[in-house]
C-alpha cells in the first residue's frame, strides 16, 4: 500500500477572495485507501479545498495533485476518476431519475450498469420519479448513485449528511464504507458529524480559519491525548499556558484540557504543570473533544495575534 501513489498531495495551497484569506498554506497528502474526514466549523474552508480537488479553482499559490494529476489541466481524465457529491443539491430538477441516469452514464468510461440496478434497488429509487418531486434524501440518494456507479478511484463528499435524516444519512455512511471496501479505494469525506466522522473514517483532520491545525489516525486519538479534569481558581488557570495544554474549558472552577501525552507522559508530570494541584480525573480525549480543543486554541491564538498587531499598529 505504501508503494502506491497518493490519491490527494495538497503541497503549500493558499487561496484568497478579494482580500479576504480562505485557505492558508496547506499541506496535506492522502494516501490511497485511505478514508478521510475533513471536519470544521462553517467558513473553515472545507468547500473551498475541494474545488481545487475538483479542478473548480485554479490555486494562486501551491500545487495541487489528485490521482497523479493537475486537475486544472487534465480535468477530463481526473474527472472521469472521481465521484463527486457537493455540499448543495446541485441535481438538475427538471430531469427525471432515469434521464440523469442516461446523462452520467454517456460520460463515464466505467458506467456499471449493474451496480446502478442495485443502488437504485437499495435507494428505493424510481427511475421516472422526477428529481424534483423527491424528497431532499431521495434527491442526495440520487446523487450518491451517479457518483458511485462509476467505481471511482476517489469519492469525494461535502457535507453528503447536512439537513438529511437519520436513515438517509445511514445509505451515505453505507455508501462510504461500501467504496472504501474496494481495494485502492480512498474517500474524502467533509462533515460536521463527529459522530460519522469516527464511525467510517480512519483519519481525521481538522481545518480552522483556512489552516490544516492537525491530521491524525483516529486510533490514533486516545492514545496521543488525553482530557484532563482538575479544580483551578481563574488565576491559577492563567499560570498553566503551557505547550501541550490546549483547549481549556471551565463549569464553575472544575477546568477540563486537552493534554498532549507526548509531552506529559504521566500523571505526576501533569500535575507538577498545573501547580501541584489535584487532578480530578484523566480520560481517553473524545473526538469531539479534540476537534473544540483545536479549534478554540486556533481561535485564542488568532486573538493573540490580532491583539499583538493592533498594540503595533
Ligand atoms: N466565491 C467566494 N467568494 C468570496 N468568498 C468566498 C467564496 N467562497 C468561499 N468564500 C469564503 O471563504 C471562506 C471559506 O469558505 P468555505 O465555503 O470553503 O468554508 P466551509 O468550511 O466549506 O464552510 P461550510 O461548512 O459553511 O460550508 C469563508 O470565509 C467564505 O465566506
Amino acid at each position: 500500500m505504501s508503494n502506491l501513489q497518493p490519491a490527494i498531495e495538497i503541497d503549500q495551497l493558499s487561496c484568497a477572495f478579494r482580500r479576504s484569506e480562505a485557505l492558508h498554506d496547506i499541506t496535506l497528502t492522502i494516501p490511497t485507501g485511505c478514508v478521510f474526514g475533513m471536519v470544521g466549523l462553517n467558513g473553515a474552508g472545507k468547500t473551498t479545498l475541494i474545488r481545487h480537488l475538483i479542478g473548480g479553482l485554479r490555486p494562486q499559490s501551491g500545487r495541487v495533485r489528485v490521482l497523479g494529476e493537475d486537475p486544472t489541466r487534465t480535468p477530463e481524465s481526473v474527472m472521469q476518476r472521481i465521484g463527486y457529491v457537493a455540499e448543495e443539491d446541485v441535481l438538475p430538477r427538471w430531469m427525471r431519475v432515469g434521464e440523469l441516469i442516461e446523462f452520467m452514464r454517456a460520460l463515464y468510461r466505467n458506467w456499471d450498469t449493474h451496480l446502478c440496478n442495485e443502488l437504485l434497488q437499495q435507494f428505493s429509487l424510481d427511475r421516472s420519479a422526477k428529481l424534483a418531486d423527491l424528497s431532499k434524501g431521495g434527491r442526495a440518494r440520487a446523487g450518491l448513485l451517479v457518483a458511485l456507479a462509476h467505481h471511482p478511484a476517489l469519492l469525494i463528499l461535502d457535507e453528503p449528511s447536512y439537513g438529511l435524516d437519520p436513515i438517509a444519512r445511514q445509505d451515505i455512511l453505507e455508501a462510504v464504507v461500501r467504496t472504501a471496501s474496494d481495494e485502492g479505494r480512498t474517500v474524502l469525506f467533509s462533515s460536521h458529524l463527529l459522530d460519522e466522522v469516527s464511525r467510517v473514517c480512519d483519519t481525521v483532520g481538522v481545518i480552522g480559519g483556512g489552516r490544516l491545525l492537525e491530521v491524525i489516525p483516529t486510533e490514533d486519538l486516545s492514545h496521543r491525548y488525553s482530557e484532563v479534569v482538575c479544580e483551578l481558581t481563574v488565576e491559577e488557570r492563567s499560570k498553566v499556558e503551557l505547550p501541550g495544554f490546549f483547549g481549556w474549558q471551565n463549569r464553575g472552577r472544575e477546568w477540563s484540557v486537552a493534554v498532549d501525552r507526548s509531552v506529559y507522559h504521566d500523571e505526576d508530570a501533569v500535575r507538577t504543570a498545573i501547580g501541584g494541584r489535584a487532578i480530578c480525573e484523566i480520560r481517553p480525549l473524545s473526538l469531539e473533544r479534540w476537534f473544540a480543543a483545536r479549534v478554540m486554541n486556533q481561535e485564542s491564538s488568532l486573538q493573540s495575534r490580532f491583539a499583538a498587531e493592533e498594540v503595533v499598529a
